[in-house]
């Protein structure tokens, strides 16, 4: 935020200016965080924030993610706030309880980083013995909007979830980030559960099923994970790519798919790819995934990204003039995620500055985004600027070379690129010396992830990008 609008933000709305400011910083953490992330935990927060901004108290609904929040997030908050505000914030975590809340002073302290007890259990609620669907109610086939690029995938998971364990067994549904994978999965789920409720569902990224593996095996349990998987209904299983060379969840993966289609339960995978695209994982899996029915998510046609701007404006409480919508659209054409990235950056702007949504609105509001674009960041300036900033060869790009003081640069300006261009990910393996599409794929995500726990790598990243952004 420029000095002018953060005075704009104190002189102009004395009244709920706070929540601009809190409303700022978290539409920084939206752009910054993966989605499921922020949505678990910054958007439930509820700020309150004192007249003079120079304190900001956060109110969490239970202890155990007010611990969490603390131990992850509470630093990058308080930086966040201090940097859009421009000065020092003191932040603070409370519980939500209507009578006076208990408070605790934030240090901003990052630790180690491990699970969330929520993500930690599969299956039954230990306290309540509940069986735990891990749904999000949130994600239904009513809030789907549907269009060219997904109308098979919708009609599938539909048919799915009208009469599960006889067609399309298993489902396998693949397209690239950000394109309605997830939702479509628990939309099968949620739908599945509504007309028989008594159904056990799980869903399920494949990254906790592995993690899942290793406890088992740690604590010798597998009787138990055995029961848990093999007695569901329904099995949504996301992101499989994440097997690859984890033999051990690959056995397991197996042993539960044969057990769950014996007994005629339904499976739904998605992928970052196509069957026969996995790396590393056994080609008896394999056939396995594409024995039932594959279909692709492509990427929104322009009609349907107007429809779900508009869509999502709407169950936001905004109407986005249709022309507006046409003109987001039109510019931001990667994939749903960055589409509601966008939305939501201009429905802050506009509550922000107390204006209406229009297209001048939207043009400010998007400003960086289209300055990217029309700036056309080359993949080649991402890997000069790269090498400059870590002092390494500009031919180490593409060289085949591994140490990490040479890897880790390399992966940088893979993510970068895929973050400042519109290059595939094949596109972009090409450029860095023929690498594979996963290879760069493994780089995006490590570092994406990393930026989230990493303040330095973060820091070094905000340099670059505005470096490259100029
Ligand atoms: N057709 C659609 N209609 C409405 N919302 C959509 C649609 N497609 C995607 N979305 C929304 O876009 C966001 C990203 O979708 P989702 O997380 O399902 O993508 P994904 O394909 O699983 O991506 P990744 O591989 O990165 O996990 C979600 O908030 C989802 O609700």
């Amino acid at each position: 935020m420029s000095e002018g609008q953060r005075k704009d933000l104190i002189s102009e709305a004395p009244l709920g200016a706070g929540d601009g400011l809190w409303q700022a910083c978290m539409e920084q953490l939206a752009q910054e965080m993966p989605e499921q992330q922020f949505n678990t935990w910054i958007k439930p927060l509820v700020a309150q924030v004192s007249d003079d901004f120079s304190r900001v108290v956060l109110f969490v609904a239970n202890r155990f993610k007010l611990d969490w929040i603390r131990a992850q997030y509470a630093g990058r908050i308080a930086a966040l706030l201090e940097r859009v505000y421009g000065q020092p914030v003191q932040l603070e975590l409370a519980l939500a309880q209507r009578d006076a809340p208990t408070r605790t002073i934030v240090a901003p302290v990052v630790t180690e980083l491990e699970p969330p007890p929520e993500t930690v259990e599969v299956g039954e609620d230990p306290a309540s013995g509940v069986f735990k669907t891990r749904l999000n109610s949130a994600l239904t086939f009513d809030t789907l909007v549907e269009g060219t690029a997904n109308r098979m995938a919708r009609a599938a998971a539909m048919h799915v979830s009208g009469t599960p364990g006889h067609l399309y067994n298993p489902l396998f549904i693949y397209g690239g980030v950000g394109l309605g994978k997830t939702h479509l999965v628990h939309a099968v789920g949620n739908k599945l559960l509504a007309d028989r409720p008594q159904s056990k569902v799980l869903y399920i990224h494949a990254e906790q099923f592995v993690s899942d593996v290793v406890k088992a095996y740690q604590r010798k349990t597998f009787d138990q994970f055995k029961e848990r998987y093999h007695s569901l209904d329904l099995l949504l299983i996301d992101d499989v790519q994440f097997f690859a060379n984890k033999d051990r969840t690959q056995e397991e993966f197996f042993n539960a798919f044969e057990a769950l289609l014996a007994k005629k339960s339904h499976i739904v995978m998605t992928s970052d790819t196509y069957p026969k695209g996995l790396a590393d994982i056994h080609e008896r899996l394999i056939s396995r995934f594409d024995s039932g029915l594959t279909v692709a998510i492509e990427p929104p046609e322009l009609e349907m990204r107007v429809a779900i701007l508009i869509n999502k404006a709407r169950a936001e409480s905004a109407e986005m003039p249709e022309e507006v919508a046409f003109f987001v659209a039109k510019n931001v054409r990667s994939n749903v995620r960055e589409l509601e990235g966008a939305l939501r950056k201009i429905l802050a702007y506009s509550r922000f500055n107390q204006k209406e949504i229009s297209i001048q609105l939207a043009r400010e509001a998007l400003r960086d985004l289209l300055s990217i674009q029309n700036r056309q960041i080359s993949v080649e300036n991402i890997q000069k600027t790269v090498a400059d900033y870590y002092k390494i060869k500009v031919a180490d790009m593409y060289s085949k070379k591994r140490p990490a003081s040479i890897a880790r640069p390399r992966q940088i300006a893979m993510y970068l690129a895929k973050e400042l261009t519109q290059k595939s990910l094949p596109e972009i393996g090409e450029l860095f010396g023929g690498r594979d599409h996963t290879t760069v794929l493994h780089a995006v995500r490590k570092i994406s992830s990393e930026r989230q726990q990493l303040t330095d790598l973060n820091q070094q990243l905000h340099v670059l990008e505005q470096t490259l952004k100029g």
